[in-house]
């Protein structure tokens, strides 16, 4: 699967949600979505799953336009965290609607879901619990093996649990029947490990996109004398500091290796990152103002 997204801008009334996305995305990997409340996520992946329409620019599934085209649609599958479905249904109704929507569905996976999550087949839509409505959305996305699955916050009212037994069904899943597998969370540190590839939005743009791997070896915590680390850190890009008792943490971004015996070095995990990189854009902005 090849994704090709240019100069793309979603405008609601006069709020400009997506502002000028490009984006190149390839492969089969599994890929995080993240951004604060508001960023344009679930603009951005409606529109990829031909929802609706951008305002302008361009989105492409290999090659061809995703609106309106069933040949593209078949081959995604995007499970949200409201999925409407319709609630006079049964979940095996909706099981089988959808297993003639997509051209990959396995139904005997499908089943096997139904047991680890504890649903009735029989039940009706309007019955379930949030949990339960959650868990119906995930088995969909995983028994679709649809070559691009996309989950927005899928596990709204899922338990710890049963939320750590999704991201194991979905590492399982991926490994059986690699495709493109796109998931937004706000749970970072519950899922970060999954990640190929991580891509942050922010007010509508794309803030970063990396391989987890690049942004690991790409930044650094720092610590030692406060006068060392201001030394130091002047004229580099700083995303967070703090200062106790004379000792000096800094984290640094764009940071090739830091090899110097006078300090401390350590990493951040994905979490902690995405909080002072959104934080950091924040400030800027504020003080821009
Ligand atoms: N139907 C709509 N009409 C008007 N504005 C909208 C509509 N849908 C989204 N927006 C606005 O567009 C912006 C982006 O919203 P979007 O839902 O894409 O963000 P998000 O990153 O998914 O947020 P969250 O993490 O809170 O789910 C927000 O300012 C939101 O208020």
């Amino acid at each position: 699967m090849n994704i090709e997204v240019s100069k793309l801008k979603k405008v609601y009334g006069k709020k400009e949600a997506l502002k000028d996305i490009n984006l190149h995305l390839s492969g089969n990997k599994i890929i995080g979505l993240l951004g604060k409340n508001g960023a344009g996520k679930t603009t951005f992946m409606r529109i990829l799953a031909g929802h609706f329409r951008q305002s302008k620019g361009d989105i492409q599934i290999n090659e061809q336009p995703v609106f309106n085209n069933y040949e593209q649609t078949k081959d995604i599958c995007f499970i949200m965290e409201s999925n409407n479905f319709y609630e006079k249904f049964s979940v095996q109704e909706i099981l089988t609607i959808s297993s003639k929507f997509y051209p990959n569905w396995d139904e005997s996976y499908a089943n096997k879901l139904l047991d680890i999550f504890q649903l009735n087949a029989k039940q009706k839509i309007k019955t379930l619990s949030k949990g339960m409505y959650s868990a119906l959305g995930i088995i969909i996305g995983l028994s679709s093996n649809a070559p691009i699955t996309i989950f927005d916050e899928p596990y709204i009212g899922l338990d710890a649990s049963n939320r750590s037994t999704f991201y194991d069904l979905l590492l399982q899943s991926y490994q059986q029947n690699p495709r493109l597998i796109i998931l937004s969370t706000h749970l970072i540190d519950e899922v970060s490990k999954l990640f190929e590839e991580v891509i942050i939005f922010h007010e509508g743009s794309v803030m970063l996109h990396e391989l987890s791997e690049e942004l690991e070896k790409k930044h650094a915590i720092i610590k030692g004398r406060k006068e060392e680390i201001d030394q130091y850190i002047k004229n580099r890009h700083v995303i967070h500091e703090s200062t106790i008792l004379g000792q000096k943490t800094a984290v640094l971004f764009d940071e090739e290796k830091i090899d110097d015996k006078r300090f401390e070095v350590s990493k951040l995990n994905l979490q902690e990152l995405f909080v002072y990189l959104t934080k950091e854009r924040m400030r800027e902005i504020v003080h821009s103002n």
